[in-house]
């Protein structure tokens, strides 16, 4: 049996109710949508109708919907192996369009969400497929992908429209409710259509009228979430409600704990902050001896010192900006990025010299750096270092950029030069196939095989020589190296065949 939140959902935008100019302003995109329309982003509080106008634009305009949560471990390739394919390609069901929906837009910060934002910019970029973002706070998008995107702002519901939906609900049930009850519920629900909906549920499903006390009681079971506990702790200081909220939120204590730490570092005293991040470590001992002794009775402890502790420190002041994610996971996100370039720069470094890396990471990196940094074009030719790489030792992104760009312009610029003198020099050479009677695959090889010992510098030059099909340019160079002796010696040997 379906739930009256999933009976009820609305199967057109016509049944959305309220936010009739975002609907407005989703049904013209759609049907202006063309390749390289900007993405529509639906930004507001939980539970107002975002979900389902995806879902009622998509069975609008018929169609088919493939919806991604931040909870499918959103890691750059599997997006793009999921959304990828399908964002350049056609329907396999025949459906004219695919849309493809990115929930929780505001949350691919978290550990299975690395590179989640600019994995959705890399498919916005190519993606033959209208594309919606769903977002509850606008803050926590990644700024490019805000700018990437069309906004579209739902706003709250206000309690007499949610009063009058729940009505019609009732009827459609004949559910027997009061208007005074209705209300109650409807301005308990803080403009959340769904909180309003699961509540007349849980009180009404099977009974044939509503009473105040079975709706007091449903509100109790009424999940909170994660912002509900960080807002709580700041400003209230009601420990056993505290705890109660704790236990209906799905997140485990030590995610909780990274939520809380965000939301102390609002709290404007420094003393008042200080104690706060205080029981945070305290709550943190316990935490960490929860996994140690794999012993989950002492998180019971670990939450009750961080909300408690917390709670206390902060005085109630509670919270004037926005509840956002914990910070640290962006920047831990950012670090495993430097670790990754580090890494990088430091094994192609340990091949080149011929060093272990770990050498030159803790030995050579200041003379590396003041190297590169008086010839940056040089050192980026030579290494091969891309725009990071180049980076990791400039510390100026523009440079770095502008550097790289300049290098794989020249390359080109080679390349066609290249290509355009084996093309002269094609005809050429067609003349003079008629060569000695050594096979020519087994000098060509026996001939890399003698350079390959040699490594001076002088001879390096003439190998390329050769490899440059530059060899009569070059010939005066190499008269004291050894490539005339190797080709009598390389002569001798074939001769022994
Ligand atoms: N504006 C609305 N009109 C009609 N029903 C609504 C509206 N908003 C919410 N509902 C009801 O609440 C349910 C949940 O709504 P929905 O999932 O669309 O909210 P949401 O804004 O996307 O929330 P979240 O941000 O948490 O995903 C729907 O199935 C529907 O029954």
């Amino acid at each position: 049996m379906l739930d009256w939140v999933e009976k009820y959902r609305p199967k057109t935008l016509k049944d959305i109710i309220g936010n009739r100019n975002s609907a407005r302003q989703m049904a013209e995109w759609a049907k202006n949508w063309d390749f390289g329309r900007e993405p529509l982003l639906l930004y507001g509080k939980p539970g107002i109708g975002k979900t389902s106008a995806a879902y009622a634009l998509a069975n609008d305009m018929k169609w088919e919907i493939i919806e991604l949560n931040a909870s499918d471990q959103r890691t750059k390739s599997i997006i793009e192996k999921i959304a990828g394919s399908c964002a350049t390609t056609m329907s396999l069901t025949g459906a004219e369009r695919k849309l493809l929906l990115f929930d929780e837009a505001d949350n691919l910060h978290g550990s299975a969400d690395k590179g989640g934002a600019r994995a959705i910019l890399d498919i916005i970029k190519i993606s033959r497929q209208p594309i919606i973002l769903i977002a509850n706070d606008s803050y926590g998008i990644a700024k490019e992908l805000k700018s990437a995107c069309e906004q579209v702002q739902f706003r709250a519901l206000t309690a007499k429209t949610i009063a009058a939906h729940l009505r019609d609900i009732c009827s459609l049930e004949n559910l027997k409710c009061s208007e005074s009850t209705l209300n109650e519920i409807a301005e308990g629900s803080a403009g959340d259509m769904r909180s309003a909906l699961n509540k007349l549920y849980a009180a009404g499903v099977g009974e044939e009228s509503l009473t105040d006390e079975a709706v007091s009681t449903a509100s109790k079971d009424e999940r909170a979430s994660i912002f509900d506990l960080v807002g709580s702790v700041l400003k209230s200081r009601e420990d056993r409600r505290l705890l109660q909220l704790s236990a209906e939120i799905s997140e485990t204590p030590d995610v909780m704990s990274q939520w809380i730490e965000e939301g102390a570092s609002y709290i404007k005293n420094e003393k008042k902050r200080a104690e706060a991040y205080h029981y945070l470590s305290e709550s943190d001992i316990y935490i960490g001896r929860t996994f140690s002794r794999q012993y989950y009775t002492l998180w019971r402890y670990a939450s009750a010192l961080m909300l408690i502790g917390t709670a206390y420190a902060a005085e109630g002041e509670g919270i004037s900006a926005r509840i956002m994610p914990p910070s640290r996971w962006r920047k831990m996100a950012g670090a495993r990025k430097q670790k990754g370039i580090r890494n990088s720069v430091f094994n192609s470094l340990s091949e080149r010299y011929h060093m272990p890396s770990d050498t030159l990471r803790d030995d050579y990196v200041n003379l590396i750096s003041v190297l590169i940094e008086k010839n940056p074009v040089g050192f980026a030719r030579e290494t091969g270092f891309d725009r990071d790489e180049l980076d990791f030792f400039l510390h100026d992104r523009t440079k770095s950029a502008d550097i790289i760009k300049q290098i794989k312009k020249e390359e080109k610029e080679r390349e066609k030069a290249e290509k355009a003198s084996k093309k002269r020099e094609a005809p050429k050479r067609e003349s003079t196939k008629k060569q000695p009677e050594i096979p020519e695959g087994k000098d060509q090889v026996t001939l890399k095989a003698a350079f390959q010992n040699n490594s001076s510098d002088e001879n390096k030059a003439c190998s390329k020589g050769i490899n440059d099909d530059e060899t009569t340019k070059k010939e005066p160079d190499c008269e004291n190296g050894s490539l005339d002796k190797k080709r009598v010696t390389q002569a001798t040997l074939f001769d022994g065949f």
